[in-house]
């Protein structure tokens, strides 16, 4: 196990800095002769890319993806995969005031009581800048499972709440997703959540949101009893998403205040299943029905509003942060929630695969 790393069969690393040259991955089981170009993950980075709206970064990067190994002649060869994109618009110097202070609410601390030394140029290797290359690794599984399930297969995500306002879920729209910048799936809320972020961007401020993830089209089976559960593994891969802090499975917490009749998800013959408070999810294996995940994601720790801390030498200040900031994380961690469903599916697909061979 290594601590850059994620997935047994289909395992993505990857490596890099916000301010450093380039970031990348590399996909190690990937199955060979899968169909693989740039043009497969180009689209996918192009959704998570800073710089698109007044409320994301306003950093300037084309994250444009290079394939470096593991595709030949348009083909995966079953031998690492290795993605790289590089860093442009870098501009380190708004770092010079972090460089011996720390941001409150930010990995800065952490990372200095850990290691003794950081990369304190943007986020470093904590930035959401590593991001992007989960997106592109979860691109490569999005094409492994179109390929090995079909073309039913469907990993969608959007953004629930921000700020403690929530979405109607009964408006609930996919299209609507793909029409605004705040990946909303429900019209009537976009127009106050755009007012809010920007009187939070105007105030120097942040805000946290909500984000939900429906991975549809599965078939029954993935995941296994009992350090090997689907939930487990999906549980995990979200809470590593930079700023999540809760995670939730189907109805998640929730399912404090049902009673077992509430709960259960009545099952007809086929079977057909008459809700999903599950998640798709029981016993830690799919059952077919779609699996949904959902998590609360932080404001941004890096704000011009000044917040006492420390030096590293241990001298109280105020610490506010320059540079260019997301008024909300939680915007861009659609894209990433996508990646990360997708990349935890295509590991438990060939483990499945693996253990009971295709088709029962
Ligand atoms: C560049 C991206 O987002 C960055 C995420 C980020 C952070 O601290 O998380 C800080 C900002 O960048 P910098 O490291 O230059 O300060 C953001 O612009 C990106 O997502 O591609």
């Amino acid at each position: 196990m290594s601590d850059n790393s994620f997935g047994k069969l289909f395992r993505v690393t990857t490596w890099g800095e916000s301010h450093g040259p380039a970031i990348g991955c590399v996909i190690d089981g990937c199955p060979p002769r899968l169909k693989l170009s740039e043009e497969d993950i180009q689209p996918w980075l192009d959704r998570r890319r800073p710089g698109q709206s007044r409320f994301t970064t306003q950093r300037r990067e084309a994250d444009q993806v290079r394939i470096l190994s593991g595709v030949f002649e348009g083909q995966t060869t079953g031998t690492p995969i290795s993605l790289m994109i590089e860093n442009t618009d870098q501009r380190s110097k708004d770092y010079g005031d972090i460089a011996t202070r720390y941001r409150p609410g930010h990995a800065d601390i952490a990372y200095d009581m850990k290691y003794g030394i950081r990369d304190y140029r943007g986020g470093g290797r904590s930035s959401a800048r590593e991001t992007a290359m989960r997106v592109a690794a979860g691109a490569v599984a999005r094409v492994l499972l179109k390929t090995l399930v079909g073309e039913s297969v469907k990993i969608r995500a959007a953004l629930t709440g921000i700020g403690g306002q929530t979405i109607d879920p009964s408006r609930w729209d996919w299209d609507e997703v793909e029409r605004n910048p705040l990946w909303c799936p429900d019209a009537d809320s976009v127009a106050s959540w755009e007012a809010l972020l920007d009187s939070v961007r105007k105030d120097g401020s942040s805000i946290g949101a909500t984000v939900e993830v429906v991975a549809e089209g599965l078939p029954a089976g993935l995941g296994a009893p009992v350090y090997g559960k689907l939930d487990v593994d999906l549980a995990g891969a979200m809470m590593g998403i930079n700023g999540v802090k809760g995670v939730e499975i189907g109805d998640g917490f929730a399912v404090a205040a049902l009673r077992g009749e509430q709960n259960a998800d009545p099952i007809a013959p086929g079977p057909q299943f008459a809700s999903n408070h599950a998640g798709g999810i029981l016993g830690g294996i799919s059952t077919g029905q779609p699996i949904v995940a959902r998590f609360a994601i932080k404001p941004t720790s890096s704000i011009l509003t000044p917040v006492p801390s420390i030096t590293r030498d241990g001298e109280s200040v105020e610490v506010m942060t320059k540079g260019r900031h997301d008024p909300c994380i939680g915007i861009r961690a659609v894209p990433v929630a996508e990646a990360m469903m997708a990349c935890v599916l295509a590991d438990h697909l060939l483990r499945d695969h693996a253990q009971c061979g295709w088709g029962r």
